[in-house]
């Protein structure tokens, strides 16, 4: 059996009862984030790059959902929407009810202070460097007004750095200061986590371990977790992981455990095309290829299934 992905199972449930107690009762767990129809253009000296094009993406209370994506796919664009540094051009973009389309100056900024943490992928733009990591996560709640005793060295035991409260950055390693930002991120209690490649400058098993905190993070705060990354093999370590590109979601993996006919647990990773509401997907690429798709296909309803075949060689012209 494997017990990393039971332990997956676990927490979800776990983080899905956290979540559904901060928020006052299960009726409120749907739609945390919410992005329906997200425009975002572009325009530099003439030039329009639209970079979102009709993004849609919801994002339950207390899900760990990580947004995968090749370089230039809208991932940036969209984490800087969400986390209220850009306005969208159009569609919606709701976060913990906060509308951020046209967010007047004070609700944006109680917005990015109260209610969103985030994690960079630069370590140096998580932790001032002349502060140890107690006092780096003790920081945010000196600035708002509200430093709770025993809090930060709570939040750093959560990440697993108990025993290094004391230490700056540099005596911390790349793994170890980035498992710092999730606790000085998490300071203010916010709703939802943002983290932008946290193991983008890490090699496989310190990246890990940051996944690990933020795991633990989501089951024992309930906290809502989006995790944007390059990194195609992350969708191993969590259980949803949605794909852009082109600047919009084209497809999701979803793993889950259950149990086959022999009593035996058995664990899949199921991977799915994204249906907008006009009904338009997008054909894996790989698929596209192989059949030599091009142009116009044929679509037949069957009872169950939907089946999508090349037009007949010599109808592509006419
Ligand atoms: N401020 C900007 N001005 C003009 N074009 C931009 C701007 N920001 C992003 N773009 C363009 O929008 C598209 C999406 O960029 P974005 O940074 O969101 O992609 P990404 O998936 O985050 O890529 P990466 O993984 O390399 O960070 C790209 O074509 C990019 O060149």
């Amino acid at each position: 059996m494997d017990s990393g992905l039971m332990d997956l199972a676990e927490l979800e449930i776990k983080a899905a009862e956290k979540a559904a107690a901060r928020a006052g009762g299960q009726d409120r767990l749907s739609g945390h984030i919410v992005c329906d129809g997200l425009v975002r253009i572009f325009r530099t000296e003439g030039v329009e790059v639209v970079a979102l094009q009709g993004l849609d993406l919801v994002v339950d209370r207390g899900e760990l959902l990580a947004v995968v994506g090749a370089s230039g796919s809208g991932k940036s664009t969209m984490l800087n929407i969400l986390s209220g540094l850009d306005e969208p051009t159009a569609g919606v973009a709701r976060v913990a009810g906060f509308d951020l389309l046209g967010l007047s100056a004070k609700r944006r900024l109680e917005y990015r202070r109260k209610i969103v943490g985030f994690v960079w992928q630069q370590t140096a733009r998580n932790l001032l460097p002349y502060l140890s990591a107690q006092e780096n996560v003790s920081l945010p709640m000196k600035l708002a007004g509200s430093v709770k005793r025993d809090r930060a060295l709570e939040l750093l035991d959560m990440v697993g750095l108990a025993d290094k409260a004391g230490r700056r950055p540099d005596q911390m390693s790349g793994g170890e200061q980035q498992r710092c930002a999730v606790a000085v991120a998490l300071a203010n209690d916010p709703e939802v986590l943002f983290a932008d490649e946290p193991t983008g400058e890490l090699d496989e098993a310190t990246a890990d371990e940051v996944f690990g905190a933020l795991r633990t993070v989501n089951a024992e705060l309930g906290v809502t977790v989006v995790v944007v990354t390059h990194d195609m093999n992350v969708a191993g370590q969590v259980r949803r992981a949605v794909a852009i590109r082109d600047g919009k979601t084209a497809s999701e993996v979803r793993r889950s455990a259950r149990i086959a006919a022999d009593g035996t647990e058995e664990h899949v990773t199921e991977e799915y095309a994204v249906l907008d509401r006009a009904g338009r997907l997008q054909l894996p690429a790989a698929f596209v290829e192989a059949l030599s798709l091009r142009d116009r296909v044929r679509l037949n309803l069957e009872p169950d299934h939907v089946e999508v075949r090349p037009s007949a060689s010599g109808e592509q012209d006419r």
